[in-house]
């Protein structure tokens, strides 16, 4: 079939990509020129393990194309996806002037029907404002559909997640349209969960803010783990082997961060209030998760006393392995909280050092050529985002290098006992067994 993506970032990008695989005839538009020039010559604009060679295999097969003309995207695909951005307001809402003005561009070029879905993450009833909009602005007459099929990629699997999803939701009260998107997904072999266009919108609030609520839950069990002398990794492997409950996103550190979570959380909240029911719990989720890095930060202060002119090391700081994306990271917030306290931070990302070399941050810190470089005399290693190189450092040269053998582990990534072993002394998250050499 003949699909457009409008907006080409992580998830429009990867959509293309993905739908391309399977064989369809794939545009991708996006508004920025620099993107959509260095997507012409093959290059992705940020990592995501597997997608560049995706992305030139479809290109070379004639699969899959840019453009940053959102008129030839329109005339181009029977079904038109949005995937532009839907930031945060500084209240928690959410900023729909994308969604809006893609409506607007849309429907301005609109001559024959088409089915535009909606793909971007947006509060429940924005499907009925896109197609009052388009109506509005689009030639008299002229049919469409609007259609909600959320998205729920995880970066740094993004690829895995297209092709292989746990399922498919699609929301729309059209037969047409939605005969078109069973068409679009009968390649992937998943469930599909055909809904109304307000459930589905929900559907992705709601599981986004259920796994921060996971991820909060065990945070604050880690709190009671240090208090209570307990392992919270046996404690989520305790309660996670239940099937009700499950293993995953109950892994205790930081706190979640990155574009998605903090952003869907506040905007979940902000929805309820405006539906006048708010959903309190929530708040609790985002305050546990505030606080686990306060908590981190005040450990880091015990140990050390007074931070100022302090040399410490920080390994890690995409918000999260995988990704060289920096946005909403927790390890980045850290190193500006150190920064501010007037520390010597050295820090080291084995792939989101070019995108903190664009921030104002790279100026405040040394920017390390390697893990080891980074913690070179350093008087406490953090490791706020867990890399799995980092658990393969050779732990002898670590302690030889840095002036004192002191970790934080932000993420519970190394062994305790081993390293303790080594003659460090050690920090997990709610791992109050081990805080006691045995
Ligand atoms: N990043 C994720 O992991 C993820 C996963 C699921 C859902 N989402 C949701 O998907 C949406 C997009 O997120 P993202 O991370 O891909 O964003 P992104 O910032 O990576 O990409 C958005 C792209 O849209 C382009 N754009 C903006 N306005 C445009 C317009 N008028 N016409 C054409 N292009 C335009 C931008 O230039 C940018 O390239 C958000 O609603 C997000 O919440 C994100
Ligand atoms: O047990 C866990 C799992 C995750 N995290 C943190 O949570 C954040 C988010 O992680 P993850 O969910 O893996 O990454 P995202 O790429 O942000 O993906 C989430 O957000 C996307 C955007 O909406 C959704 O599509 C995905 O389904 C959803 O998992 C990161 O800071 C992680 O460090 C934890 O602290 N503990």
């Amino acid at each position: 079939m003949k699909l457009t993506i409008i907006g080409s970032g992580y998830v429009g990008l990867t959509t293309g990509a993905c739908f391309a695989e399977v064989g369809h005839q794939v545009v991708c538009v996006d508004s920025d020129p620099d993107r959509v020039q260095s997507l012409v010559t093959g290059t992705v604009p940020f990592f995501e393990p597997g997608l560049e060679a995706l992305v030139k295999k479809n290109v070379a097969a004639k699969r899959l194309r840019f453009t940053g003309s959102t008129e030839e995207g329109v005339n181009h695909g029977e079904v038109l996806f949005i995937t532009v951005p839907t930031p945060p307001l500084a209240d928690g809402s959410v900023d729909l002037t994308f969604m809006e003005k893609v409506a607007r561009e849309i429907a301005q070029y609109l001559d024959s029907y088409r089915v535009i879905v909606d793909k971007s993450t947006v509060p429940v009833k924005t499907g009925e404002r896109v197609a009052q909009t388009i109506r509005k602005y689009a030639k008299p007459g002229v049919e469409f559909d609007v259609v909600s099929n959320p998205e729920f990629l995880r970066e740094g699997a993004a690829v895995m997640d297209l092709m292989k999803p746990d399922r498919i939701v699609i929301g729309g009260n059209s037969d047409r349209a939605l005969a078109l998107m069973q068409k679009i997904y009968e390649p992937f072999v998943a469930p599909v969960l055909v809904t109304d266009i307000n459930s589905a919108e929900l559907i992705k609030h709601a599981a986004n803010s259920f796994l921060a609520l996971k991820i909060s839950y065990i945070n604050a069990l880690a709190e009671l783990c240090e208090l209570s002398g307990a392992d919270v990794l046996k404690v989520a492997e305790g309660i996670g082997a239940d099937k009700r409950i499950g293993r995953g996103f109950l892994n205790a550190g930081l706190g979640y961060g990155g574009s998605c979570f903090p952003k869907d959380v506040a905007a979940f909240i902000a929805i309820s209030e405006q539906l006048g029911q708010p959903f309190n719990l929530l708040k609790e989720v985002q305050a546990i998760n505030n606080r686990q890095s306060v908590r981190f930060l005040d450990s880091v202060r015990e140990a050390l006393w007074v931070l100022k002119d302090k040399k410490i090391a920080v390994w890690g700081l995409s918000f999260k392995p995988n990704t060289d994306d920096i946005r909403s990271s927790v390890a980045v917030s850290l190193v500006e909280k150190l920064v501010a306290e007037g520390a010597e931070v050295s820090a080291y990302d084995p792939k989101a050092m070019a995108k903190v070399r664009e921030t104002s941050l790279a100026s405040q810190i040394r920017l390390a050529d390697s893990a080891l470089d980074a913690a070179a005399d350093a008087e406490a290693l953090i490791i706020a985002t867990e890399w799995a190189e980092f658990g393969l450092v050779d732990l002898a040269a670590l302690r030889d290098a840095m002036q004192t053998p002191l970790i934080f582990d932000g993420r519970n990534l190394l062994d305790p006992v081993a390293v303790r072993d080594f003659g460090f002394q050690y920090r997990g998250v709610g791992r109050g067994i081990t805080t006691e050499r045995h």
